[in-house]
């Protein structure tokens, strides 16, 4: 088991460049569109996700696949662990390259522990506070992802959350992929990043403000004008 842990957590860290962003999206359109940049390194769904465009989850990643061989993340829905599992091998097999979202309570916890050893790999999700995170990492989920927004909104400190996870991570050698999810803003992005996020989840509107500043585009326009007077347009 310590074996599988050591070697799934030393190639997830070589490649750790192939994570850098997940699009947080079922919307294939903007999928296909935000793949354009050459920035998207993988998909993050889940079912609220899912259910905002209507589809389920074999229709999305199929069409998903037909530009995509990225990661593509969905979430397993069962509550007991041993449907977990099953419905996690299910999903696994749907397609090359499928990480399992599963959320990080103690049943979730029990299906990593099962799982990782398969060969699956895992994002332990919905991770709220910094004791899911240890349980996870210590589990050996290749991913983790601590939520920001849906913390904060309950009265929480979200990007506090996230700078203890990093720091017990680092603290504790833990090699999973750290996930900065549930993002709302470019800034909380850029904040999760200094505070060690090894990877994003980012909206689709938010990944859009990563390329948005109105002097930019305030510019472009008066470098138009001044080119074209010197060209006569
Ligand atoms: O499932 C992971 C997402 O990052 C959660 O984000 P959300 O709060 O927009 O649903």
């Amino acid at each position: 088991m310590a074996e599988v842990y050591n070697l799934v957590n030393k190639k997830l860290r070589r490649n750790i460049m192939d994570y850098r962003i997940f699009l947080d999206t079922a919307n294939v359109k903007e999928i296909e569109e935000a793949v354009e940049t050459g920035i998207v390194a993988g998909i993050a769904t889940n079912p609220n996700k899912m259910a905002n465009v209507g589809r389920k989850y074999e229709d999305v990643i199929k069409d998903i696949r037909s530009f995509f061989d990225g990661p593509i993340a969905v979430e397993a829905i069962p509550t007991e662990t041993e449907e977990i599992i099953e419905e996690a091998k299910r999903l696994n097999d749907l397609s090359e390259n499928i990480v399992i979202k599963i959320p990080a309570n103690k049943k979730g916890i029990k299906a990593i522990n099962k799982l990782v050893p398969m060969g699956i790999k895992t994002n332990a999700t919905l991770i709220c506070n910094p004791g899911q995170a240890l349980a996870a990492g210590l589990a050996g989920s290749p991913f983790i992802s601590p939520f920001i927004s849906r913390v904060d909104y309950i009265g929480h400190d979200g990007m506090e959350l996230f700078r203890k996870v990093r720091k017990m991570y680092d603290f504790y050698d833990i090699k999973s992929v750290v996930i900065a999810a549930s993002i709302k803003n470019c800034n909380d992005a850029i904040e999760s990043i200094l505070a060690g996020a090894d990877s994003l989840a980012l909206t689709y509107e938010v990944f859009n403000q990563l390329f948005n500043h109105p002097v930019t585009e305030e510019g472009i326009k008066k470098f138009t004008n001044d080119y074209n007077s010197i060209y006569g347009k």
